[in-house]
């Protein structure tokens, strides 16, 4: 008989838990696929009784995840235990180290640490995948480093985070409050272990570093992105987006431009009717863009337990096929150094404040919009009960930096109550 992969799993929460039922059931077509089979040597986690709805009782155990990295009978360690530091980063280096191959699901790790680790891995002849790390079950970093390899990428853009685009659209469709759907969701398993990393676009934006080094030939550099989180997004901008035939989402977006590459990761008004207005719940979309192909549209669910191990199984399958590809599609030691340049697109932008509702507070918004060169398209009073006034604005074509001026000349009038919120709308 062919001589089995071998894996070690550190990790057997959502993802892993999955990975173990994705083994077991599908055991018979991956051998038949692959050509040998795919087995599981030994795994760990913080609980070895837990109940996981799943028979490990075949499989070595390990407390310490690191020492997976140290087994003979591991050819593949698997990291699902997910943080930035910590045991995952310990694992991912020894296995390195010790000659075998990784496949991980941890944004968070590749993003801060993914230059370091893939010019370690090069170095030694291992394989680092990390299919799982970007948009889940969509097989995107495949599309890119595989299908769309001959093509100079223009643009990547895309809704990357489950948990953000599922409280969006679930507070627009039942006109339930922020809290009632972010449990919701966690109960769906969209979570990271520090939700702050969900709605503060932190996730997304791990994810977008890691596609920008694919496409765009620069290292991970998670610094560089542009960032907002959704926090501030209120029902009233859900429910202003909708009149306007427009919908929120945390939109990343990474281009070329004449002053080198420019991300964003920030909460934007997208038209309803498009691709990206449509998307709906945890459902991820990622839309690429390059000189020859034009346009590709991913779109597929973005976490949970089947996607994900979805995803980190199609890694393991390419390692027992003995693909070896670059980690991030290019030898690591060619990247080059991405330049931190701010977004300098211009945009028409969505702006909400509140005004004390006294004589000439409007009057002194405007004059501050316009003092930082922003032109007001639309702008709207809302009625109102007390002694605030809601006041929508929707500007022509500006820069972040002039509405962000803007802003800030209007805080300084002293009519304007609590923060207020400015979202780029993208049109394209
Ligand atoms: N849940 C999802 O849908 C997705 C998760 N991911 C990533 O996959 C990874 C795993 O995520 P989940 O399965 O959701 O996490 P989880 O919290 O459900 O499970 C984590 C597992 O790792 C173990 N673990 C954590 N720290 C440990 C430590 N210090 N020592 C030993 N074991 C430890 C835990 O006991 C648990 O079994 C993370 O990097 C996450 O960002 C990626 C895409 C989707
Ligand atoms: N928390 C993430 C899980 C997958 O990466 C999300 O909501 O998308
Ligand atoms: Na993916």
């Amino acid at each position: 008989m062919t001589h089995p992969l071998r894996l070690g799993i550190a990790g057997l929460g959502t993802v892993g838990t999955g990975l173990v039922k994705l083994v077991q059931t599908n055991a018979a077509l991956i051998e038949a696929r692959v050509g040998r089979p795919i087995e599981i040597s030994a795994v760990s986690a913080r609980s070895r009784s837990r109940n996981r709805g799943v028979d490990i009782s075949g499989y070595a155990w390990e407390d310490d995840p690191v020492a997976l990295a140290r087994r003979d009978d591991v050819d593949v360690v698997v990291e699902l235990m997910g943080g930035e530091n910590g045991p995952a980063k310990a694992l991912t280096e020894a296995a390195i180290a010790a000659g075998k191959d990784v496949v991980s699901a941890n944004k968070a790790l590749l993003a801060l640490h993914g230059q370091a680790l893939a010019e370690a891995a090069e170095a030694r002849g291992v394989a680092l995948r990390f299919e799982a790390a970007v948009a889940g079950g969509i097989p995107v970093i495949k599309s890119l480093m595989e299908g769309l390899a001959g093509n100079r990428i223009t643009r990547i853009k895309g809704v990357m985070n489950g948990t953000c685009n599922y409280i969006l659209t679930r507070m627009e469709d039942a006109g339930l409050p922020y809290d009632t759907v972010f449990e919701e969701a966690n109960q769906l398993g969209y979570l990271e272990a520090d939700p702050t990393l969900d709605v503060g676009g932190i996730d997304a934006a791990h994810k977008l570093a890691l596609l920008a080094a694919i496409g765009f030939g620069v290292q991970p550099n998670f610094d560089a992105i542009e960032l907002g989180g959704i926090e501030k997004i209120s029902i009233e901008d859900i429910r202003a987006a909708a009149d306007m035939g427009l919908r929120i989402k945390l939109l990343g977006v990474a281009q070329m431009t004449g002053r080198g590459l420019e991300q964003s990761m920030t909460p934007c008004l997208v038209p309803a009717d498009s691709p990206l207005g449509q998307l709906k719940g945890g459902t991820n979309m990622v839309v690429i863009e390059g000189d020859a192909v034009e346009q590709v549209v991913l779109r597929g669910p973005g976490a949970g337990e089947g996607p994900t191990a979805s995803a980190v199984m199609g890694d393991v399958i390419d390692i027992a096929r003995g693909l070896r590809l670059p980690v991030f599609g290019q030898p690591a030691t060619t990247l080059a150094q991405p330049i931190a340049a701010r977004a300098t697109a211009s945009k028409p932008f969505y702006l909400r404040m509140t005004l004390m509702d006294k004589p000439g507070a409007l009057a002194k918004v405007a004059e501050a919009l316009g003092l930082a060169g922003v032109s007001i398209n639309r702008m709207r009073q809302q009625g109102h009960a007390d002694t605030r006034a809601p006041v929508l604005v929707i500007t022509h074509k500006t820069t972040r930096d002039a509405i962000e001026h803007a802003v800030a000349l209007s805080l300084k009038t002293g009519v304007v109550v609590g923060d207020p919120v400015a979202l780029a709308i993208e049109e394209d």
